[in-house]
């Protein structure tokens, strides 16, 4: 998705293909559930069954890792939590602000999944001058008045904006020029950001989107398979799903 000033190569620094870093959450995910039933090793058929991907693009993705398993044993669980998580940059704490505490901010302010990951929220941001000082999951909201100042007193590299799309490019900006490099976009607008900052977007209408295209086609089988004429829908090769409408929920901006 394009981004205006934001160029992005396909692979990072380290020669892991961004297609892999995409996956290595979904790999944590499925690892981290088998550590917490102790499960001490795990094939890569298991593993790619538990986290949805296909085990030879597992196995070539934990190449990259330099991570091999042992034949016969298959991969240690722990080591590959730890394994994973150093790449993913998750063996310390990331302090993070969410700047818009509506609904959705709130609501990801109360989100108990982000500190077990290693995501702090550090700060809660709205312009909403009625909410200052307002404790929302227990953090004092502060007002966006002070945006850089808090950015910068709590070290903050990461920012999640869940502002109005209209006010979601200032606040992006504002980010940026305090010193903010990654930004999580739930704001239904494309963000545009300089050379280094890395923004994700969050859309869960797309997702619906994708999903109401797959039951139209399922309902289009179905009819075709009782010997029914096609509905309309079910024969139409694209639905009005826009450019983003093959795009994961969360994608690059
Ligand atoms: N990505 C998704 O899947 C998804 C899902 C739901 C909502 N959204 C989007 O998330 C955003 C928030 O939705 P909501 O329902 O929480 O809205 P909301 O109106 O409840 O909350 C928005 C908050 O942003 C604050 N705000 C406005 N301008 C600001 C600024 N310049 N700086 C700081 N704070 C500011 C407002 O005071 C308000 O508290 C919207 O853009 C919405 O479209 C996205």
């Amino acid at each position: 998705m394009a981004t205006g000033r934001t160029h992005r190569p396909a692979t990072r620094s380290r020669g892991i293909p961004e297609a892999t870093v995409a996956r290595l959450p979904l790999y944590l995910r499925a690892l981290t559930a088998l550590s917490e039933r102790s499960v001490p090793t795990v094939s890569s058929e298991e593993l790619a069954a538990a986290a949805g991907v296909n085990s030879a693009k597992l196995r070539k993705d934990f190449s990259y890792l330099g991570s091999y398993g042992t034949r016969g044993v298959g991969y240690d669980v722990e080591y590959l939590v730890y394994q994973i998580s150093r790449e993913l940059g998750l063996t310390q704490d990331w302090p993070v602000v969410i700047v818009g505490i509506g609904n959705l901010g709130a609501a990801l302010a109360n989100y108990g999944g982000f500190a077990s990951r290693g995501f702090r929220v550090a700060a809660l941001i709205d312009a909403d001058p009625t909410m200052a000082g307002k404790p929302v999951a227990g953090i004092p909201v502060q007002h966006a008045d002070d945006l850089e100042k808090i950015i910068q007193d709590n070290g903050v590299s990461i920012g999640v904006i869940a502002t109005p799309a209209g006010a979601a490019q200032a606040v992006c900006d504002r980010l940026v020029a305090a010193g903010v490099t990654s930004i999580l976009n739930f704001a239904p607008t494309v963000l545009s950001v300089p050379e280094g900052v890395d923004v994700r977007k969050v859309d869960l209408s797309i997702e619906l989107q994708i999903l109401a295209f797959h039951e139209q086609r399922k309902a289009g089988e179905e009819a075709a398979s009782d010997g029914g004429v096609p509905t309309a829908a079910a024969r139409s090769d694209s639905t009005d799903q826009g450019p983003d409408g093959d795009m994961p929920a969360v994608m690059p901006a």
